[in-house]
């Protein structure tokens, strides 16, 4: 398939404007997709001051999102396939996958001629540019397997860690915001460029899924600098300690003996926690700090100066955060986003907490003694209640031409 370009938004409502009226949005469904023109001179002379950098480029040996560095707004959305066969979960990910090219290099869907149809862009990012939006793709085990019967023909393609993450001592999950066949990172600088892409996958989805659930989340920071979360700590710093090639491929890069499509993929694991906001904030800034074993301000572990100084766990409180993942020895790359979901109007308690995301290459050895171990020990408990999950196997990056999953869904 020869990648069909699209017009950059702003290029759209420009010869909208010169034609004197708005291009009337008409064809329906996805025919429309990847059919409108990039008229190139127009994209490089008036790119409103925009460079490059703003678009992140969707093809590669791995999927963009995952150690993109992280953009400011993020939403992740869950489907359930109600597809009844193989070439109708194609038709699907083929049209999830043209937006995603579309969205992702600033783009939008021609219109239509037809004013008695619905537009195909829902077009509330027309004036907008891509602001590094980035889509990851990744599969549930219900996608594969189903009440243990094989569904889609895919049960012999299952990678080897895929499974949901095994009941914590702590849980409190809500099977109904856990899981899901597919699920959908999208993230971007713009926070209704990130909604206008999570809203048209489900949109695109009619008929052949169904929503589960869908969580927004946010993160400061900017600049290089690590984003705060709710409690006010600087999160995400011990990604630096795999931030080199090498690193990415020994912590997040899924190799040996999985199935040919998950090579140079990657294994994400969801949880939302609840953050309890009134019971932290009434903790003295000594209890705060022994949590994690950093102080609060300047992120530098126990017994160091700066953030990035190297930990001792010897300096940390036994049942603090970072000395209990530092005890399994394994690493992981987080991306975590803040949430908030209002006021729990019963108790009149904040809502709100992290949407923690990770991604790693295996799983079971990186991820689960750790969860296990913070579940059960974890100074951070008292302030933190898990009530969400997922796991989902990303595959490895498209070439263009390529759709999300075709080497699962045709080898
Ligand atoms: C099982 C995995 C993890 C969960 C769940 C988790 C929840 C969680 N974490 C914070 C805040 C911080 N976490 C920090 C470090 C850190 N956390 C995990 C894993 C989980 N966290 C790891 C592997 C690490 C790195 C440890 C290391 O090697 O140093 C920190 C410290 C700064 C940092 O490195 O990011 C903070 C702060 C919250 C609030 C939370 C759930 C609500
Ligand atoms: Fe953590």
């Amino acid at each position: 398939m020869e990648r069909e370009k699209g017009m950059s938004r702003r290029d759209f409502l420009k010869i909208s404007a010169s034609l004197g009226a708005g291009l009337a949005i008409g064809a329906s469904g996805m025919a429309a997709i990847g059919k409108a023109v990039q008229p190139a001179e127009l994209a490089i002379a008036d790119n409103g001051g925009l460079t490059t950098e703003e678009r992140i480029p969707m093809y590669g040996e791995h999927q963009a999102g995952i150690v993109t560095p992280q953009q400011t707004y993020m939403y992740l959305v869950s489907f359930r396939i109600t597809a009844a066969d193989r070439a109708a979960v194609i038709r699907l990910f083929r049209d999830w996958t043209k937006f995603a090219d579309l969205g992702t290099a600033g783009s939008s869907m021609k219109s239509g001629s037809n004013p008695q149809l619905p537009p195909s862009d829902t077009g509330e990012t027309l004036d907008l540019p891509a602001a590094k939006l980035t889509v990851t793709f990744g599969f549930g085990s219900s996608l594969f397997l189903q009440d243990g019967k094989d569904r889609f023909g895919l049960a012999s393609k299952l990678p080897l860690y895929l499974q949901d993450i095994p009941r914590m001592p702590r849980d409190n999950l809500d099977p109904l915001m856990s899981g899901g066949d597919v699920c959908i990172q999208v993230c971007a600088e713009d926070q209704q460029v990130a909604f206008h892409a999570a809203r048209n996958f489900i949109r695109l989805s009619t008929g052949s899924a169904a929503v589960n659930w869908l969580q927004e989340g946010f993160i400061s920071g900017g600049g290089g600098k690590t984003p705060r979360n709710l409690f006010g700590f600087k999160d995400g710093t011990a990604n630096r300690l795999h931030d080199t090639p090498g690193g990415y491929d020994s912590v997040v890069w899924a190799g040996d003996g999985e199935p040919d499509w998950m090579r140079g993929g990657s294994y994400m694991a969801y949880r939302k926690v609840r953050m309890l906001l009134e019971v932290w904030d009434r903790s003295s800034l000594a209890d705060q700090e022994d949590t994690f074993g950093r102080y609060k301000e300047s992120g530098a572990a126990y017994g160091r100066k700066e953030e990035f100084d190297e930990v001792d766990p010897s300096q940390l409180p036994d049942r603090s955060h970072v000395r209990l993942a530092k005890e399994t020895k394994q690493l992981i790359h987080r991306r975590g986003y803040s949430y908030t979901d209002g006021v729990d109007p019963r108790t009149g308690n904040i809502d709100a907490g992290l949407l923690f995301v990770s991604y790693q290459r295996n799983p079971e050895e990186q991820l689960l003694p750790m969860l296990k171990l913070m579940q059960s020990r974890d100074a951070l408990n008292e302030y933190a209640v898990h009530v969400a999950s997922g796991m989902f196997a990303c595959p490895g990056g498209l070439r263009e031409g390529e759709y999300i999953g075709q080497r699962l869904l045709e080898s």
